[in-house]
């Protein structure tokens, strides 16, 4: 988005007139396809999702983002500023100038897409496409299996496809992070439900971790399109309207031969993903995994769907084949939580611009439990719970912007444990002097602070932050913060507790 033509906001009532006939000239669809665009934390959803609503398509895109935990607001609500984008009075829906419509909901997203087609008729011009945008920890299983089993019953809306980004960067040490047995790795089941995976950040990777990404994904999702991208600049072609799920086209579905809905759950450590030697080896075969909420939810659509639970298993069946086979070499050298299975931290290339800082290796500060029921987990090297949480932070007085980055250096960067990581951070910052709103997004140790819009008048002038990671200790964040912003623990809030996956 960043160097492309800022759309404008425009009136639920403002459509041309002449556009406004065409758009009642034409027929209704039967149904509107779904893609869904999933990835893990600060793979790039979003940047991809802006990319695709300020695209020359012909789409009239309505735009679902599901937002993590506190931070709904935060990214929404800076992302609508910054492209010049203002909010109607219509509850959450932002409408633009091409008919693409935006909206962030907390949780449901098939509440938002009921909501969606009830929109009174002749509000606002028809739409032919919805993009759900899952939070980075989703499982996107569910959603697809919904959403496809409504299909069968004849919904207005239809799955189309599931599009994965990925890290280029980061997806190493997303893949193989060791997880308590039974616990789904997020990252896994978000390649293994895709039909195209979007390897995203080219600029931050060197060929080896492409090829060795590439392996990994196609070690899970054999059968999976993988298209490299910066910026998440992706032919759109290749990823709407790809008809992936329609009873006329060819389910698109890693080639599993036999899943059902009796996946297993269990014996394979999940985050032992062997490299790239079993390749091609996860189709056709039945194993046990660890992923068993794709199971679960397989199980409540079956009395409706019996094609809706072999969606579900097909992709959870992948990744315990991989786990499986993982578990079978690694036997005997390491356990499901050994830091021997973990990517080194600190392995990125260095930033091609001085909005990104690379980073040393860096553990990092302390940590927190969360509403995640997890298993404790041992090695030698540390004990944790291996919960992924969200911390949330505020400020209502400005903060002094070196300061602040001081401190985000240290958070990510001097840290002296290991057990505990930080995947995410994002915050809309309130600078000293400055009457423009700054952002901060930081992915693992990368980050960088742009700023954006002026404050509204009205406006709170509020520094808000929202920190998403594992093991994350809140009152030793708050202290960091407050020695190196300067703010006092009385003027800090914590606005919200531990977000579960
Ligand atoms: N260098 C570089 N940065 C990128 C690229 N794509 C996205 N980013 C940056 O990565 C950060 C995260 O991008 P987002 O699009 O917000 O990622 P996301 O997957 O929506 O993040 P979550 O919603 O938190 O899961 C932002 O700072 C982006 O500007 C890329 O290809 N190269």
């Amino acid at each position: 988005m960043d160097d492309e033509e800022i759309p404008l906001a425009l009136a639920l009532d403002d459509a041309p007139e002449a556009k406004r006939a065409e758009d009642e000239a034409q027929p209704e669809r039967t149904t509107v396809p779904v893609t869904i665009v999933t990835g893990f934390l600060g793979s790039g959803k979003t940047t991809l999702v802006r990319h695709i609503l300020t695209a020359d398509h012909g789409y009239r895109i309505a735009v679902i983002l599901n937002e993590f935990g506190e931070d709904v607001g935060i990214e929404a609500s800076f992302v609508q500023s910054q492209e010049g984008l203002q909010r109607q009075h219509d509850g959450e829906w932002v409408e633009l100038t091409n008919g693409c419509m935006c909206c962030a909901v907390k949780s449901d997203f098939l509440q938002a897409l009921e909501s969606l087609l009830d929109r009174p008729a002749g509000q606002s011009r028809r739409f032919d496409y919805i993009l759900i945008e899952t939070t980075g920890l989703a499982n996107p299983g569910p959603i697809a299996t919904a959403l496809w089993t409504d299909a069968e019953l004849e919904s207005r809306v239809a799955l189309d496809g599931v599009v994965t980004v990925v890290d280029a960067v980061n997806i190493d040490r997303q893949l193989h992070e060791p997880r308590p047995r039974g616990v789904i790795n997020e990252a896994q089941v978000q390649v293994a439900y895709a039909d195209i995976v979007v390897l995203n950040k080219l600029d931050l990777a060197e060929e080896e971790a492409l090829v060795r990404a590439e392996a990994d994904i196609r070690a899970i999702n054999s059968g999976v399109t993988i298209v490299r991208t910066q910026r998440s600049v992706v032919d759109l072609g290749l990823i709407l309207n790809r008809n992936g799920y329609s009873h006329k086209g060819d389910l698109v579905l890693p080639p599993i031969a036999e899943a059902d809905d009796e996946v297993e759950t269990g014996d394979a450590p999940s985050g032992a993903l062997e490299r790239s030697s079993h390749a091609g080896e996860a189709t056709g075969r039945r194993r046990s995994t660890g992923v068993s909420c794709c199971s679960s939810r397989a199980h409540s659509f079956h009395a409706r769907s019996s094609a809706a639970s072999t969606i579900a298993a097909a992709a959870a069946a992948a990744v315990a084949a991989c786990n499986a086979a993982a578990a079978a070499v690694a036997a005997g050298s390491s356990g499901p939580c050994s830091s021997a299975d973990m990517s080194p931290a600190g392995s990125l290339v260095p930033p091609p611009s001085p909005l990104l800082a690379a980073a040393a290796a860096a553990p990092l500060t302390p940590t927190r439990g969360s509403a995640q029921a997890m298993a404790s987990c041992a090695d030698a090297d540390h004990v944790h719970d291996n919960q992924v949480s969200t911390v949330s932070l505020r400020c209502d007085h400005p903060v002094d912007l070196e300061r602040f980055k001081s401190w985000v250096d240290h958070l990510l960067w001097d840290r002296d444990s290991r057990a505990d990581e930080i995947y995410r951070m994002k915050g809309l910052i309130c600078v000293e002097g400055s009457d423009k709103k700054h952002m901060l997004q930081a992915v693992y140790e990368l980050y960088e602070v742009v700023s954006g819009p002026e404050w509204q008048p009205g406006e709170a002038r509020a520094t808000r932050l929202v920190i998403i990671g594992r093991n994350l200790r809140p009152a030793a964040v708050k202290a960091s913060w407050a020695e190196f912003v300067g703010v006092g623990q009385q003027q800090q809030q914590e606005e919200g507790g531990a977000a579960p996956a």
